[in-house]
């Protein structure tokens, strides 16, 4: 049994998922990172080992049942333990709703919906055969409480991620499992970039003014870093967030008031 606990996060070769990371490495526990890209995942885990961190990479896409589950089972194995489970990974198209298409769809629901279902079975197993509890935290969005223009599939991924969130954590609390959910605003990610290209390439206007459509209504006046995120999902995975589960957190800088 590991000395420290252990989380995995998806989605953790960038973004928001490399923060967390880093955040729950600083915070004592030992990270499995999981990607679709080995390499990219390894180089992080690379990356926070040679700090003196404890992190392990492994390769999964979340929209594959099988797979999810053998990468969980990979790291109770290396670890000996298994605590957290991050269900971060996640993709965004942006266009009109006329443009919607079923390959599409099916993309993204596949990967936003369904890794978290998958991550949420994979998880529940293991903290069953390890004999104790654990927590489930899943990558939601302001999107996912307001609808936004140019985000239909994306945004009723994200509805739909809270409403997986609310109804788990009633199931999984007699199992001694929360599950809880983080919303962020607009954060300088990859992601964010693409989806402020694509909107702004539609309108015909500049990346900026892209992202500045996004960003205009921020009571705090700035864009999110990837640790504003990492901070709130740093207060979820530890143990002074025990008593809260069903829960979606805003993390916006005052963008959706609920
Ligand atoms: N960037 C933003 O402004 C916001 C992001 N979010 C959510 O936060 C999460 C992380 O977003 P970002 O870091 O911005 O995105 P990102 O695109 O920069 O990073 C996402 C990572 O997930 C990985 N990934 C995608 N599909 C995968 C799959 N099928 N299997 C395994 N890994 C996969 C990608 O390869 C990438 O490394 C996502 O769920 C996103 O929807 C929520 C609100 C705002
Ligand atoms: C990408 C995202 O979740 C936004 C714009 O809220």
């Amino acid at each position: 049994m590991a000395d420290k606990k252990v989380a995995l996060i998806t989605g953790a070769g960038q973004g928001i998922g490399k923060a967390i990371a880093e955040r729950l490495n600083r915070d004592g526990f030992a990270v499995a990172l999981l990607g679709r890209h080995l390499d990219k995942v390894q180089a992080v885990a690379d990356e926070l080992n040679q700090a003196g961190g404890d992190a392990f990479a492994v390769q999964a896409d979340v929209a594959d049942q099988q797979a999810v589950f053998d990468a969980v089972a990979k790291v109770k194995d290396h670890y000996g333990d298994f605590n957290v489970m991050i269900n971060n990974a996640g993709v965004a198209p942006s266009d009109p709703i006329e443009s919607v298409t079923p390959e599409q769809l099916d993309y993204a629901y596949k990967i936003n919906v369904g890794g978290v279902i998958w991550g949420t079975q994979a998880a529940v197993k293991a903290f069953k055969e390890l004999n104790h509890g654990g927590k489930i935290i899943n990558g939601s969005s302001q999107a996912g409480q307001e609808g936004n223009p140019n985000l239909t599939v994306y945004g009723s991924t994200k509805f739909a991620i809270r409403g997986i969130t609310q109804t788990t954590s009633k199931e999984l609390a007699p199992d001694h499992i929360t599950v809880n959910a983080y919303c962020p605003g607009i954060v300088k990610t990859p992601m964010m970039e693409d989806i402020a290209k694509n909107v702004a390439k539609e309108a015909g206007k500049s990346e900026e003014w892209g992202m500045e459509q996004f960003a205009k209504n921020i009571s705090l006046k700035r864009l999110s870093d990837p640790s504003d995120v990492a901070n709130l999902v740093s207060f979820l995975a530890s143990d002074d967030s025990n008593y809260i589960t069903g829960q979606s957190i805003l993390v916006d800088g005052g963008m959706v008031y609920r």
